[in-house]
This record gives structure tokens, sequence and C-alpha cells, in this order.
């Protein structure tokens, strides 16, 4: 009582000091207005992306200058050309020339100290000099523009090497945003440090695609909407955020080491990064290592994805305006001429080209937002007080929309830079690379690499947008603005592509030219790996039903090539229970899911190792708990979409996937190495290890105990959760299609009697059962696309090419559902098998075991198993649905298609039990 009495007090007393404090910070400060927040969080919660076009939005309504508050950080919105004017001129450019401490400024950029992170003061004055006088002066990048050249004929050459035909006249379909992201990535790499990262010919695949993921992962945690930078208070909980920061820090400190490290044994090298050592002879405090990581950082972030996101817009806007394709194609052709390759140099007489770059700069840049900045002290702009520390940020894609500035805002239109006003005009109109004294240090060298891999694009091919493909404008979120979904178009070499015979052997020779079967768009670095959601064999379906019978993907840096038509895969597969109820006549409740793999399981580890693990009168129920839980995880961990499998770059971060699955590993051996024990001990048993082991003592070199233990786990992996998995289907189909198990048992009654069970040689005359189990293994295989394969040369498969080390999946499950092979696929029909068509007939219709060299060799003995169980449970009880329920037909995710929801039935015996008296 007392205690609420004190709450009763106080509160209203805090209400009181809180209101005091805000009303005197606003009778203070002159605020700019804003729109109304929230305590705590201000207007975090509403940074939905992308966050450009919200405050847009905002500045519409609450004028050209306006405030937010991040958490505890106040910010400033600045929307007009003439406010930004008034921000970046005179006193103003300097009160504003630092920028807010950010967790990935702390932790990837060495605490601060880089170029574009560190405060406004001498040691970033240092750095601009050395930028502008050291590495990106105009020497140093005409020295460099050797570089910049290959780079581009690399990526022509790679074009013309996908998109060859014989004929030379027909359009083929291209991924555009992977060329066009090695080749900005080599450009700036190779300048930094003389390594060529990316596409054929390269240093270390491994290094190179961590550090293009470290890069995208950079700009996605400098965003402008990440709580923990603006929520300090979130950082007492342990913040996660915070740590993955440090993560990423710490990796992209060792490649920058590594590198580092490379050159400096490599003195003759003609890098940024040898003459950058070189200055650090001369002054070692000054060009700490530390210092060189962080210049090299800087290029290399700041360098690399900008310029290839631009370039992919510039693409993206000439395919969808080709009367401006059209245009630069005529300067070009007109300028250059159609015998040589356009130059750096030629840019200056291409002034219709250099106006499609500004207006994909005006349109798509590449920080909408430039870069935060925050003032060094109180400040005034368009009358307003902004506070120091307050975050500043620039909507330059506002500005660069403005209806007051722009004509037709909306429409690309290169044209509108040809109205005689100089590039004065545009300062605080049209600024992609920023404004003042932190403008973009790399400017120069942007446009360059743009406007250059641009005019070569433009002479060297004709472009198509993908038939009856609209493109997709989204853009993504994080500081950098991606194109969503990567740009794809269809492409076709012109006629001066063969006459500049450029690397003409490597783009002829054969090895590299593959025609790959067609797929869905991917994204960059992950490729398809998001996109795989369970069950993954209906998405592969779908996927099939757009792009044709052979599709490719990409699982992280592999490739993989999915299968869906019989005739495909006859290509890739040739040449070279206690129901014990006192009254006979009720259905009782069971679950059937455990004792069918009980049945299994025992079956398999009996004959394995001579044990019984499972049921009643069982050797050791904890181990064999155990086997269970591991044959079950080890099938999900399995599944064809495991990043870890995937993406090796993922390895280097101390994969937690990978522990996973050593533990596993570790378990499962310890319980086959005990049951190996076990039956060495008892030499006269009757099981395969017994058998195994006298074989040992004639050839021991041969069948040394880990090829026992191999050939124990994959008989008790292959030949257990398979055949309980497809008992269970067959009951679950029976139990939906009474008239089917109606059928199936009077042919057991008639074949076999009432007075005996049914035994494995019955089998043979009971046609309509097996038929049974074929219809489940068509519609239920366990192993919906088998088990994945790799290629160990290069192939042909449906005409395409599938080079070698690409992991091949067969869609089993959607060929066993293909309309053309099979009337009315859905429904459970076991009648469809007695067509006279003999076994031959379905070999690559009907696959639930595989095919070709590596077909189940357990097929045989999983048939008898599921045959002869399913026939004796048909024999013995009678079946039910339990009522009111819908059978649940959820499939699991994992390499094994199970059920989701176990089975359950009412069931009850049939007078068979009774005399049988098991
Ligand atoms: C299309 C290409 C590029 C675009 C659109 C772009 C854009 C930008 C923008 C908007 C800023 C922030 C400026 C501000 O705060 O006002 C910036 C800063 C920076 N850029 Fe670029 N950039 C590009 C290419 C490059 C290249 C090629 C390099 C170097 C190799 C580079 C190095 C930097 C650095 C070091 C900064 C930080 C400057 C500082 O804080 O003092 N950029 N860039």
């Amino acid at each position: 009582m007392k205690k609420k009495m004190l709450y009763f007090i106080l509160l209203p007393l805090l209400l009181l000091l809180a209101y005091k404090f805000l009303y005197s910070e606003r009778r203070h400060f002159n605020l700019p207005p804003g729109p109304p927040s929230r305590p705590f969080v201000g207007h975090l919660h509403l940074m939905q992306p992308p966050i450009h076009r919200l405050l847009q939005r905002y500045s519409d309504k609450y004028g050209p200058i306006f405030s937010l508050r991040f958490g505890s950080r106040r910010v400033v919105v600045i929307s007009s050309s003439s406010l930004a004017q008034e921000s970046f001129t005179g006193q103003n450019d300097i009160v504003l020339s630092s920028r807010p401490l950010q967790l990935t400024a702390k932790y990837v950029a060495y605490n601060h100290t880089t170029v574009g992170t560190a405060p406004y003061g001498d040691h970033w004055r240092n750095l601009r000099r050395i930028c502008s006088n050291e590495i990106l002066s105009t020497k140093r990048l005409t020295n460099f523009l050797h570089i910049r050249k290959d780079e581009i004929r690399r990526m022509l050459t790679r074009i013309s090497r996908d998109t060859h035909s014989d004929d030379g006249s027909s359009f083929t379909h291209i991924e555009l945003e992977p060329l066009l992201s090695d080749l900005t990535f080599n450009n700036i790499v190779r300048m930094v440090t003389g390594k060529r990262y990316y596409g054929d010919d390269v240093h270390n695949e491994e290094e190179a695609e961590l550090f293009k993921k470290l890069v995208y992962d950079i700009a996605v945690y400098s965003g402008a909407n990440h709580s923990a930078d603006y929520l300090p208070v979130l950082k007492l909980f342990g913040n996660k955020f915070e740590e993955e920061v440090k993560a990423i820090g710490k990796s992209m400190d060792e490649i920058l080491q590594r590198l580092l490290d490379d050159c400096r044994r490599d003195k003759d090298g003609n890098t940024m990064v040898t003459h950058l050592l070189s200055l650090q002879q001369q002054e070692p405090e000054y060009y700490s290592d530390v210092t060189i990581k962080g210049l090299m950082m800087a290029m290399m972030l700041a360098g690399t994805e900008t310029s290839a996101v631009t370039l992919e817009w510039a693409m993206t806007n000439l395919l969808r305006y080709p009367e401006v394709l059209e245009k630069a194609r005529s300067e070009i052709d007109e300028k250059i001429g159609k015998d040589r390759l356009i130059d750096e140099p030629d840019i200056a007489v291409l002034p219709y080209l250099q106006n499609v770059v500004s207006e994909t700069f005006r349109l798509f840049p590449v920080a909408p937002l430039l870069i935060p900045r925050t003032p060094t002290e109180d400040m005034k702009i368009g009358g307003y007080d902004v506070p120091r520390d307050t975050i500043v940020l620039v909507n330059a894609w506002a500005i660069h929309r403005d209806t007051e500035l722009w004509d037709e805002p909306e429409r690309f239109n290169p044209d509108r830079y040809d109205n005689g006003c100089g590039s004065e005009y545009y300062t605080y109109k049209l600024m992609p690379f920023g404004n003042g004294r932190r403008i973009c240090p790399g400017a120069g060298l942007g446009r360059r690499i743009v406007t250059l891999a641009l005019g070569s694009l433009i002479q060297c091919f004709d472009w198509e947008t993908v038939k009856g493909e609209e493109i997709d404008m989204s853009e993504s979120a994080g500081l950098g603005m991606r194109k969503m979904d990567p740009l794809r178009a269809m492409c076709r070499p012109r006629p001066i592509m063969t006459k500049l015979l450029i690397y003409k052997h490597f783009l002829f020779s054969k090895k590299h030219r593959f025609n790959l079967p067609p797929g869905p768009p991917s994204r960059p670095f992950v490729g398809h790996l998001h996109l795989m959601k369970p069950p993954i064999h209906r998405l592969l379906q779908r996927y099939s039903n757009k792009h044709g019978p052979i599709f490719s993907l990409r699982f992280g840096s592999r490739r993989v090539v999915v299968i869906t038509s019989p005739s495909l895969a006859q290509e890739s597969f040739t040449g070279e229970n206690d129901s014990d109820s006192d009254d006979g006549s009720r259905f009782t409740h069971i679950e059937l899911e455990p004792l069918l793999s009980d049945l299994t399981f025992n079956n398999i580890i009996r004959m394995v190792t001579g044990k019984r693990y499972y049921g009643d009168d069982v050797n050791n129920k904890e181990e064999a708990e155990r086997f269970k839980k591991l044959v079950y995880d080890i099938a999900m961990y399995s599944g064809a979409n495991h990043s870890a499998d995937y993406l090796p770059v993922l390895k280097l971060f101390g994969n937690k996937f990978e522990k996973e699955v050593k533990a596993l590993g570790k378990s499962m051996d310890d319980i086959l190495q005990r049951l190996l024990d076990e039956c060495r001990r008892e030499e006269n048993g009757n099981t395969m290890v017994n058998h195994l082991l006298s074989l040992q003592q004639q050839e021991p070199e041969y069948y040394t105990d880990v090829i026992i233990k191999g050939l124990m786990m994959s008989m008790m992996l292959a030949g257990t959760e398979t055949s309980a998995v497809t008992l269970e289907w067959a009951m679950t189909n029976l139990l939906k299609h009474p008239e089917v198990l109606e059928k199936a048992r009077s042919e057991i009654d008639e074949k076999i009697g009432k007075d005996r069970m049914i035994d494995e040689p019955d089998v043979a005359m009971l046609p309509y059962l097996q038929n049974i189990v074929s219809e489940t293994f068509r519609l239920f295989p366990v192993a919906p696309f088998l088990i994945p394969r790799k290629t160990t040369e290069d192939m042909k498969i449906g005409g395409y090419d599938v080079p070698r080390d690409t992991i091949v999946l067969v869609n089993a499950w959607a060929i066993q559902r293909d309309p053309e092979f099979w009337d009315e696929p859905e429904r459970f029909n076991p009648d469809r098998f007695s067509n006279g068509c003999g076994s031959e007939y379905y070999a690559y219709k009907l696959m639930p075991f595989g095919n070709g060299r590596r077909i189940c060799p357990g097929a045989a003995l999983g048939r008898r198993i599921v045959t002869l169980a399913l026939g004796s449970l048909i024999q013995c009880f009678d079946w039910e649905t339990v009522k009111g329920e819908e059978i649940d037909m959820t499939e699991s995710p994992g390499l094994g298609m199970r059920k989701m929801d176990p089975l359950r039935a009412m069931c009850r015996p049939r007078p068979i039990m009774g005399k049988l008296q098991i």
C-alpha cells in the first residue's frame, strides 16, 4: 500500500521533471518541425525501407528541413537544394564535416580512424590529402588505366563467351549483375593490391567470396535504421547486432592484413599498397599498418559496390528506354567507329553517353541519403537550430526528383542536360557523390569506370529485355540503393566483337563456353539459397513448370542442375502393435508411426548386429533412442539446402552447422564402434557384422574397422527410415482410400486364406498389393530428389552444358507426377500399373530407388520389407481413420520426405489374429 502511495507521489514529479527538461530544450533551441514520436524509440519504428521514399513523404508534409528522433539521437533531414547549398558552404560546411559515431565504424573501421569515418580534424585532413595526392590523383589514376581496360575487356569476353551462337544472330539470356560486380570489384582490388579476385584466372576464390560478402554485410549493417546505434540502452542486453558487427570487423581485418603482407613480400608491385608501404618506410609512425589497412578498406568498400550498382541501374534504364540506347550507340558508332574499342580519353567526345550516366546518378543515386554527417557545434540551417551531435541526413534522392528543379523528374531523359548550363549549375541539384569538404574523393574514378564500362557494353552488344518480363524496379534496403532483383537481359554480340579478337583463345576455347540450362533470377552472393524453403521438391516442380525440364540454380558458389523429366533422367543415367481390445468388435486408436518405425529399425539392426533395439524385450533402450535421433538428425542436416555445404565461405566464420554435424558424426561413430566391438566378442553370431569380421581376418588391410563401420552405417541409415516412411505413407493412403484397402484385403483373403499369415514368397501372387506399394513409391518417394550427384567432368544433358563439379538433382517427385506420363497423377490409383507394361517401361518414369550406377543397392530388400509388412497389416487388422479427423498430408523438410504429422488410425484385430496366437 505504502509502495503504491509512493508511486502516486513520484510519478507526477518525474513527469514534471521530464517536461521541464524537454521544455527547456525547446525553448533554448528552435528545432525543425517533425512528425509525432513515440517514447523511447522516437521514430525508429517507422523506418521501414526504402527510407529515402519515406523521408521524402515527410518533407512534403513538414517542409524541406524536419527533425526526427532515432532512439536517443536527434536526426535532421534536409530535402532541398537551397538548404543543401546553405549546409555545404562557408562556415557551415566546416561545422558539418564530421560523421556520427556508428557501430560499424567503430568495429569495422578501426575505431573511426579511416578516411570515411574519422571525425573532422587533422587526422582526417591528412587522410584526405593522401587520397588526393597519393592514391586518387589524376596521375595515379592514369597509371592504372591498363587495369580498367583489361578488366572491361575481360568482362566483354565473358559476355561474348556466354552469348556466342554459331550464326551470331540470336539473342542469349544473361545475368548482368554478377558480371558488373566482378568488373568493379576486380578493378579496385587490383588497383589497391594487384590481385584479381573474381572471374576466370583468379587468386583465392574463397577469400574473394568472403570479401564480397563482407562488403555486402557492411552496407546492410551501416543502414540508417539500426536500433543498436541509436538505442545505447540495448547494449546492456548483450546486443547481438554488436557481436555480429565485431565479427565482421575481425574477418575484414584478417583479409586486409593478409593482403598487406602479400604486398610487403612483393616489393616490386605497382599497386596502391606498395606505394603506401614505401611511404611507410619514410614515415613509419604515420603510415602505420592500421592506417594503410584503413585506406585499403576505404577504397575497397567505397569504390566497388557503388560503381557496380550504378552500372546495373544504367543498363536497366537502357533496356527500359530503347530509344536512349539507340541514340547512345549512334553517338559511339559515329565518333569511335566500328573497328576499335572505346577508350577512356574518348569519353570527352561522347556527351550523350555522359548524360546517360548523369541521368542514372540523378534517378538512382547509390547513396540516396549520402553518408550521415554530424555538426561539431550548434549550427543553424534554414533558420532552425541544429544542435551539435545531431545526425544530419541529406535526401539527395528527393532533391534529384524535386519538381521545382527538374521537368518531369520521373522520366529518364539524358537530353535534359543539353541546356548549356555548366556543371556548376548542378552542384547543389545533383549530388550523387555528396557535397562540401567530405564529398566523395573517388568521384572521378567512379565516373570513369561507369562511363567506360557502359560505353563498351553499348558498343559491343545488342540488348533487349527478356521477353514478356517487366523489369522489377524495387530498391533494396541498406545504405546503398541496390536493385532488389538482379538484372537479366537478352544480349547479342555486335560485329565489332569478332573484329576486336580480344582474348580470342579464351573466347573460343571450348572449355569455357557453356550453354547452361536456364533458371530463375538469383541474388548476388547467395544465388538461390534464400529461396529454398521446404518442401523443396514442390518449389522445384514449380520452377520446372516455368523454366523447363532441366534448369539451373546457384547454391552460393555451387552450380546446381535440376532434372525433372524421365527422358532427361534416362539421358543422365545411361551410356557410360498393442491393439488388444477385450471386445473384438471395437476399434482402438493407435499411433502407427512408432510401430512402423520400430519394425523397420529392428529389422535392419538385427540383420546387421543381431540386436533388437526397439519395442519390448530390448537390449539397450538408451542407445537405441540415441541411434534413432541420430538417423533423424542426419536426414535433416543432409537436406539439399544447407548453406554451409554450398557457401564454403561460411566455414570461415567458425560455422555452427559444421560443428553440429561434426558432433553428430562423433556420436554415430561411438555407437557403431560399440556395436562392432560387441559383435567381435560374440564370435558365433550370425549377423552381417560377424560375416564382415570374418572377412577382416582374411583381408585385414581391406576390411578395416572404418570400412565395416561405414557399411554398417550405410545399411542402418539407408535401410531404416526409408522403409518406415514408405510404410507410413502406404497406410495413410489405405486409410484415405477404403476401396483400395478393401480390394487388397480381398486379394489376400482369396490367395492366402484366413488361416495362415502371409509370407514373403506369397508376395509374387499378390499383384494388387505390389501395385499399392508402387503407387506409394510413385506419389511419396522417400528421397524426392534422390541423393545429390556431382559431375566429375563436363557433360551435356538435354542439349545444355553441365560443367564438372555441378550438383545434379533429379526431381523424382516431380517426374512421378508429370501429367505427360501419368493419368490424373495426383490420384492414388494402384490399378494404373495393371497395363501390361513391364518394369522396363517404368525405369525412367518411376525411380524411388534412384537410377544408374548409384541406384539403391537395398531396393529389393526395401521392397520386401514394405510389401510383407503392409500385407500383414491388411490381413490381420481392420483399419479406419480417427473419427472427424482429416489426415494431414504435409511433408517434412530434410532429405527424406517424412509425413510431418505422425499417422494415427483406428484399428481392430481381424479373426485371423485369434487363430495365429502369435
Ligand atoms: C559510382 C561511384 C561512387 C558513388 C556514387 C560514390 C558516392 C559517395 C558518397 C555519396 C559519399 C559521401 C559523401 C558525403 O558525405 O557528402 C562518398 C564518400 C566516399 N567515397 Fe565514394 N562513391 C563512388 C565511388 C567511389 C570510389 C571509386 C572511391 C575510391 C576508390 C570512393 C571513395 C570514397 C571515400 C573514401 C568516401 C569518404 C569520404 C570522407 O568521408 O571524407 N568512392 N562516396
